[in-house]
């Protein structure tokens, strides 16, 4: 575009391409509004009525949802060679959602659409036919008003990459409220991982702030949208560290338009049953750990015993024989299937109904169905499977290996040694099973009880954030929830902060049961600015882990390290500061202090609740526009305390206050950034 007047012009045409996406958009809405009016009457029978109801309205909703927001964000332009293919000459407009007129083309595309991928990918070395790539900025606050738009032209050459100014702009834009999406700005490796295919199983080691969250997020509403069919039936579940946590992701997916998929803490998980007991450390680390396993799956083989007696089933004039060598035939055949136990004890059942069909079938008589049934629920061939097959209930079987000793040494013979049974033992075992408290550990362990037993319902797609703080035992309880799904896999050995925390991915993997899912690492830094993260990222070499350095793409951004005889008057000070810009404050502090901080601020000015006082335990996967960071050593001692101050460092979008009156932990001495 050479002239002021080619410009105006086309920002004219703009202009009018916008105004005829909004009417579109308003035609959909008011259309979608009419079909929930009458889908339901038309609707054959009521299931179908009902389903088509909700899917009706959940699109009516989501197009009444932000009538005023930007309905796209970029254009691909498409030349006349033949790398374009059947894109040959044509535009397209991309956005969250697709919009279109009664007839003809969709004006916006999905940015889920195959072609929408090149708008991500497409370089100038590497431009698939794409002559021109447009980026629009909007306002922010509905309505959203058109501000301009940016070029790359790729037919001569021109490729912008991360110094795209809309890029710069909205990464740098304040946050405000919960997390937003990223499908104006999704990066190109960042996109390879979104749109892997569903059976792909991935792992993305990512350092703070290189988009983690984003990518899992996005690639569940990928996923929904290119495999709708299966996965309304399966479904999709995102396992989040925490509720704060899921809290600040959970409007992302939803603006994107998907509002089914279940975002849990992998406690919700589990089950509704709450945790009040608290282990010691030494218990909670044993109960933790893959042999727990071992130890589950041997005490519930040792439930199962040999036929005493033979089996005597009187039949009308018939007493039908089975013999207890013969019972033991059948046992062995039943538990040879490996098969889960719940499942083990029906095929036992029907191996016995089986023999019993065949005495009477010498008989001459040839048994129905009901007769199989009947017989499978019999006094007699009940009584066998009791007693060698016993039903059990997981807290029962985990009060006994936990209150019973012997119990416990002979499933733990040779996988635990005496010192971890003694850790686990209970020191004053509840009169029943029905009136025990579980640990969080515990609720782990009878999980893996109960997917024993049977296997629980899976996933078709399993989203796993902060993956590296899950122990063995909880990643076997996602495994057992995808045996026949695929997981996306997200963490950062250097934020591990629970006790179990892993080292290496492969054998996490492995204990995910996606032993060979590729791992790749994401490097560029979209939240911490370069001068933040390189001072968090001295605290690496103290971490134990190899991961490789995140680097920041943000220039801006500032640091001040203070040293403050009082600490509470230095808070309230720079808190004070840091409401004068736009945005998010959080004040966080190791856990016993967090407290008192909060009571001081209290006397701070703040309409509208920007400030947070958070303890340093609690801050994993959020992040806030300035950061007060309160004595770094006293977050550094605890434990894992080098681990939980690099989260607690990682968190600033803009800028970072260090305030502290003891000396600073020894990575952080020194060359460090002066204050003010
Ligand atoms: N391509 C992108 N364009 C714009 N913003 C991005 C992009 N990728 C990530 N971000 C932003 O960077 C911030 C960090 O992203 P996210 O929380 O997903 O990172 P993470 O790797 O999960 O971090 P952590 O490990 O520290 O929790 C978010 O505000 C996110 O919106």
């Amino acid at each position: 575009m050479s002239s002021v007047s080619d410009v105006a012009r086309e920002l004219a045409a703009e202009q009018a391409y916008l105004a005829r996406v909004r009417a579109a958009r308003a035609w959909m809405s008011d259309h979608a509004r009419i079909r929930v009016a009458t889908g339901e009457q038309v609707a054959g029978d009521r299931y179908t009525a009902e389903t088509l109801g909700r899917m009706l309205k959940s699109h009516a909703q989501e197009l009444a949802g932000e009538p005023d927001g930007a309905p796209y964000f970029g254009r691909l332009r498409f030349d006349g060679t033949g790398a374009a293919g059947e894109h040959r000459d044509q535009q397209y407009y991309i956005g969250r959602r697709r919009i279109a007129e009664e007839q003809g083309p969709p004006l916006v595309i999905d940015w889920r659409a195959p072609v929408s991928s090149l708008f991500y990918r497409a370089g100038a070395a590497d431009r698939h036919g794409v002559a021109v790539r447009r980026r629009y900025g909007w306002t922010h606050r509905p309505p959203a008003r058109l501000t301009g738009f940016e070029d790359e032209r790729l037919d001569l050459g021109e490729a912008l990459g991360a110094t795209s100014r809309l890029l710069a702009e909205e990464i740098e834009r304040p946050r405000v409220g919960p997390m937003r999406d990223i499908v104006a700005t999704i990066q190109p490796e960042q996109d390879e991982l979104v749109r892997a295919d569903l059976d792909q199983s991935l792992c993305v080691q990512g350092g703070p702030g290189t988009g983690k969250t984003a990518v899992g997020l996005h690639r569940a509403a990928y996923l929904l949208y290119a495999y709708r069919r299966q996965l309304r039936r399966t479904g999709v579940l995102v396992v989040g560290p925490n509720p704060a946590f899921l809290r600040y992701i959970s409007a992302v997916l939803p603006a994107l338009g998907e509002g089914d998929v279940r975002q849990r803490t992998l406690d919700e998980v589990l089950g509704d049953r709450p945790a009040r007991a608290i282990d010691t450390p030494a218990a909670a680390l044993v109960k933790h750990d893959a042999r727990m396993a071992e130890v589950i799956r041997r005490a519930l083989g040792a439930l199962i015993r040999e036929p005493a007696e033979d089996l005597v089933v009187p039949d009308g004039s018939y007493r039908l024989r089975a013999g207890a060598g013969e019972l033991a035939r059948e046992l062995a055949l039943a538990r040879a299937g490996d098969l889960p136990y719940g499942v083990g004890r029906e095929r036992f059942r029907a191996r016995i109904v089986a023999l019993l069909q065949r005495r009477l079938e010498q008989h001459g008589e040839s048994p129905n169905r009901r007769w199989l049934d009947r017989t499978g629920r019999s006094g007699p061939v009940l009584a066998v499977l009791d007693a060698c097959w016993p039903k059990v209930r997981p807290e029962q079987l985990l009060a006994r290996l936990l209150g019973e000793p012997d119990t416990l040494a002979a499933a733990a013979e040779g996988v635990l040694t005496g010192a971890e049974q003694a850790a686990l033992r209970w020191p004053r075992p509840p009169r029943s099973f029905r009136s025990a408290s579980w640990s969080p550990a515990d609720l782990v362990l009878l999980d893996e009880i109960a997917g024993a037993i049977e296997h629980p319902a899976g996933f078709g797609h399993i989203v796993v954030d902060e993956a590296q703080d899950l122990s063995p035992m909880q990643c076997r309880a996602v495994a057992r929830r995808s045996r026949h799904g695929s997981l996306t896999v997200l963490g950062d050995l250097a934020q591990g902060t629970t006790a179990w925390a892993a080292t290496g991915w492969a054998a996490q993997l492995a204990h995910l049961g996606k032993p060979d899912a590729p791992v790749t690492a994401l490097t560029a830094g979209f939240r911490v600015p370069a001068v933040v993260l390189s001072y968090a990222n001295r605290l690496l070499p103290e971490l134990r882990v190899t991961v490789p350095v995140t680097r920041s793409v943000r220039r801006d951004g500032a640091l001040r390290v203070h040293r403050a005889p009082d600490l509470a008057a230095a808070v309230t000070e720079r808190v004070r500061a840091a409401l004068s810009a736009d945005g998010s404050i959080a004040v966080i502090a190791a856990d016993e202090r967090a407290g008192a901080l909060g009571a001081a601020l209290r006397a701070v000015d703040d309409p509208d609740s920007r400030v947070t006082v958070l303890p340093a335990t609690l801050v994993k996967g959020l992040e806030f526009d300035h950061v007060v960071v309160v004595e770094p050593a006293e977050i550094a001692a605890g434990p894992r305390g080098p681990h939980h101050l690099y989260v607690v460092l990682t968190r600033a979008v803009a800028r970072m206050d260090v305030l502290h009156r003891a000396p600073l932990p020894a990575p952080l001495r020194g060359g460090a950034p002066p204050g003010p």
